[in-house]
């Protein structure tokens, strides 16, 4: 079923394998204009930008996810099921919820937990806790290795909320359930490739801290967040 209510594409053969995916569209933007050759524009409904080009010789697309759980839901599942994507690689920001994680240091997820009904509701599991595909893991370790970045691997929590009324939960969730970082979708993403028999994984940018309250300008996390996106870069020609 191409296109899909979501993205205008009518030739799949446009978009590759393998999909970086950030929140911000324009962040996807910058990314092609930053790093890609033979940039080609493949969606702009709802301005939800989608680039295809080279990356070091390698096909590549770049799209926006949008903010949240629903919005990646559907991204993600229109790319996996109708455009016959692979792998996709969520480039995002985060909050951090321990004082070990430092402005623009950069964290490779291996497991989203959330209370979000998300898997739950569309029929997959109950667990609140999903998994990074490993293999994608393993080669962003390694590409982290190569390319001299470090990485913290670990849980992190995918949020339904960002304005809690409660306050915040980072010492619940880091004491709790181990999440050492907050973002809000990768449970969503995480559950598609799993009911699709896809691979996903996340790679994020501390881009504040719950605990010292240190945080970058609006700018910045769209522009500055380029060493994770190197390391998903090696990720997706290599997968
Ligand atoms: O920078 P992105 O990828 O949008 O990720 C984080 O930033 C947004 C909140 O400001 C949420 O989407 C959260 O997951
Ligand atoms: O989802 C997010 C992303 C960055 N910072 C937060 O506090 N939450």
């Amino acid at each position: 079923m191409i296109p899909t209510p979501h993205i205008s594409l009518t030739d799949k053969n446009l978009i590759a394998k393998t999909v970086l995916m950030p929140g911000d569209p324009l962040r996807a933007k910058m990314i092609a204009e930053t790093f890609l050759t033979d940039v080609v524009q493949i969606n702009a409904v709802r301005n939800m930008y989608g680039y295809t080009g080279k990356y070091k010789g390698k096909p590549v697309t770049v799209f926006g996810s949008g903010m949240g759980m629903p919005s990646i839901g559907i991204y993600s599942f229109e790319l996996y099921n109708f455009y016959g994507v692979e792998n996709i690689i969520r480039v995002g920001s985060c909050g951090a919820y321990t004082k070990d994680l430092n402005l623009y240091d950069v964290i490779l997820v291996n497991e989203a937990y959330s209370e979000s009904s998300f898997a739950k509701t569309m029929g997959l599991t109950g667990s609140k806790i999903l998994k990074a595909n490993r293999v994608l893991n393993n080669r962003a370790i390694k590409a982290a290795e190569k390319l001299n970045i470090p990485l913290h691997v670990g849980r992190i929590h995918s949020s339904d909320v960002f304005y809690n009324l409660k306050g915040s939960v980072h010492e619940a969730r880091f004491n709790e359930q181990g999440c050492i970082a907050v973002e809000m979708e990768s449970f969503a993403l995480f559950a598609n490739a799993k009911a699709l028999n896809k691979k996903a994984t996340c790679l994020l940018t501390v881009s504040d801290s719950l605990v010292t309250h240190e945080a970058t300008t609006a700018d910045e996390r769209q522009k500055s967040f380029t060493r994770m996106m190197e390391i998903a870069l090696e990720v997706a020609i290599k997968s």
